[in-house]
């Protein structure tokens, strides 16, 4: 089967775009799989597939599957490159564009300057909705908040670490560490990741706090392995901060990729997203069957 995509990028998490507007193309996992391969594919941390608008007053709705085919809930770098793709495809001419994802309704707005601002949602604290496995943990009280302690088979020395657990849309664990340069993300990222007590798995945050309105961060994204940025990452780390007494409340957060800057006003409020998206080439290729 042949078809036709969009690279794109957003502070170097990397998409392939599927435009599914006129007709499904019913990839299967190994499908996604193979598309997101930098070998034998395309490559890319995300496949995102844009599709008709699925109520009066939603004008599009995306698909998200990770590097290993599976779907996902959200994806922050993901929607800002969704809203320049369907305004250079001219599927809308719209600044205000609402799309709906599998658990919610996102509005993503573009700015002069070419970047763009998503309404990512409140972020969800209670445990069992992230989903997060706390029977028989004790937390420990930072700042107004709690941070978790989770031991990890096989870490050696790193044999445990403290995690701040939050959903925004998807489930986030976010640890504090003194220098994202020597964190052990490659070996750590993976064991949390897929930790036990995380039954959906979980995105890996490592946050290093550079002052009240800067940090750094490099996450481990479930099914995708470290990206260089992660946008919902980046939301819960800032809100994960700002509720641990670290952290203002607008942030900007230096990824490896580049900068976007979060605001979070609060409790049951929506975290703000800003950040770059960028078309990177068009292509056609045959997938294999
Ligand atoms: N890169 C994304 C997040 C993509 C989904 C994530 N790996 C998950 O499994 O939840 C972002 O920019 O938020």
């Amino acid at each position: 089967m042949r078809i036709r995509f969009t690279k794109m990028q957003g502070a170097g998490n990397d998409f392939v775009v599927l435009d599914e507007t006129r007709a499904p193309l019913a990839l299967t996992p190994a499908q996604y799989r193979w598309l997101a391969d930098r070998h034998f594919g395309i490559g890319a941390d995300q496949i995102l597939s844009v599709r008709p608008s699925p109520a009066p007053g939603i004008d599009f709705a995306y698909a998200i599957h990770n590097a290993d085919g599976g779907e996902v809930e959200h994806c922050g770098n993901g929607a800002r490159c969704f809203v320049r793709f369907v305004r250079e495809r001219g599927l809308t001419d719209k600044a205000t564009v609402k799309v709906q994802t599998v658990n919610q309704v996102l509005e993503l707005r573009m700015l002069p300057d070419g970047r763009v601002t998503v309404d990512m949602g409140a972020p969800v604290f209670d445990l069992p909705a992230v989903p997060f496995d706390a029977a028989g943990l004790r937390p420990e009280p930072v700042g107004a908040w709690q941070a978790w302690p989770l031991t990890l088979p096989g870490a050696g020395d790193r044999a445990a670490v403290r995690v701040a657990v939050l959903s925004m849309g998807n489930p986030h664990a976010v640890a504090e560490v003194e220098d994202v340069d020597t964190a052990s993300v490659a070996t750590l990222g993976p064991l949390i990741e897929g930790h036990a007590r995380f039954p959906r798995r979980v995105n890996a945050g490592f946050m290093q706090v550079l002052s009240r309105g800067a940090i750094r961060l490099r996450v481990w994204e479930r099914g995708a392995g470290e990206t260089l940025a992660c946008g919902t990452g980046a939301c819960a780390a800032v809100v994960a901060g700002i509720r641990l007494g670290r952290l203002d409340r607008r942030v900007d957060v230096h990824t490896r990729g580049g900068v976007l800057t979060i605001e979070w006003a609060g409790e049951g409020q929506p975290v703000l997203m800003t950040g770059p998206a960028t078309t990177v080439f068009e292509g056609e290729i045959d997938v294999p069957e």
